[in-house]
């Protein structure tokens, strides 16, 4: 169950990146169905079958790569779902069968919940027209996923500091408070991700012009009526209006990651705890450069999604270490 589990923590990343990947090659409506692509289970092709699917989608032509793109992200789906389902069956049968030999239970039937809810999100992104609330929801829904693997990964593997440090437990509370500010922040990422909001302000440290009197928060944060939320629904105030919140929001994840790190380096007294406080403080550093990056140089594609994945990587370095913080054996 170790291994199946860590191999589902890979997989459940390439699943993110795939996804990001999807998103910003325009190919979230690559197939305007679900869960197949025109009505089949690969992309049409022959001719036939393209004349197949137009006839079923008059408004939607094919367009091979963006369906490709799609599709490919739906297998790699479609697997970790079944990744998961076996992690689930394994723990309710060994709890059963062995219940002198505590395996956790509940955490991957949490999983399992979670991952249906997830292809559920991944279907009415299609159906609703990559709605933003959607699109932001199936974000938070993959980074969730991951991160509960994550935790069941560390879960089902011996504790390398036996003991942990107990000078270091004081700062429980304050690595908890990091992990949400950095889940916000990704909430922010991600709201500005499914409102193509990127581009919409272009200059450092913030935006062109009389920006400050053009913020519009009640905009940013609604859902306007539209057709379909595909290059975005909002008008450039709402849009800029979500790119400084998550300027803002990275420098508070900033200053609240740097506090965290600074007063555990002060107090750690092994190498296991240095090490994870320094894959922090390069992730975020690294954070930080690809957002820049993104407006710097306006949103090149692998820019876009290594930002995707290192905001992954962040949240998970976090869930690491609030668990470690707590655990004892
Ligand atoms: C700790 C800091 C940060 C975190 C955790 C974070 C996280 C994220 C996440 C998760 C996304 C959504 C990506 C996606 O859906 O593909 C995002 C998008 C974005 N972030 Fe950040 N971010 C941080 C800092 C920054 C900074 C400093 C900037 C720029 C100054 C920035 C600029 C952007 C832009 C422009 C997008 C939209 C990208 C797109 O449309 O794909 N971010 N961020």
């Amino acid at each position: 169950m170790r291994l199946l589990v860590k191999i589902s923590v890979f997989f459940a990343f390439v699943v993110i990146v795939l996804g990001a990947f999807t998103r910003l090659t325009e190919a979230g409506l690559g197939c305007p169905d679900w869960p197949g692509c025109y009505g089949f289970m690969k992309v049409p092709s022959q001719e036939e079958h393209i004349q197949q699917a137009e006839l079923r989608f008059p408004d939607a032509p094919v367009e091979h790569a963006k369906a490709w793109n799609e599709m490919v992200h739906r297998y790699f789906a479609g697997t970790l779902g079944l990744l998961i389902l076996a992690i689930a069956i394994i723990a309710w049968v060994k709890s059963r069968r062995y219940s002198h030999y505590p395996t956790p239970v509940k955490l991957p039937t949490l999983l399992l919940g979670l991952v249906i809810f997830q292809a559920a999100l991944g279907m009415w992104t299609v159906t609703m027209n990559l709605q933003p609330l959607i699109v932001m929801g199936h974000l938070l829904g993959g980074f969730s996923v991951i991160s509960l693997l994550y935790l069941l990964s560390l879960r089902l593997s011996s504790y390398r500091l036996a003991g942990g440090d107990p000078e270091l437990r004081r700062y429980r509370g304050l690595a908890f408070f990091t992990l949400l500010v950095v889940i916000a922040q990704i909430a922010l990422g991600g709201w500005v991700a499914a409102n193509y909001a990127a581009v919409a302000c272009t200059e450092l440290p913030f935006c062109e012009g009389d920006w400050t009197s053009q913020l519009d928060f009640s905009g940013a944060f609604s859902i306007p009526e539209a057709d379909t939320y595909q290059y975005g629904a909002h008008d450039y105030n709402d849009r800029m209006t979500m790119h400084v919140m998550h300027r803002v929001g990275a420098i508070i994840t900033f200053l609240v990651v740097c506090a965290l790190l600074f007063k555990c380096w002060r107090k750690a007294k092994s190498h296991f705890f240095r090490r994870s406080l320094l894959v922090i403080g390069l992730l975020l550093s690294l954070q930080i450069l690809l957002g820049i990056s993104n407006v710097v140089f306006q949103l090149p594609l692998w820019n876009a999604v290594a930002h995707n994945a290192t905001g992954a990587l962040l949240l998970l370095s976090l869930v690491a270490l609030n668990y470690n913080l707590s655990r004892k054996a």
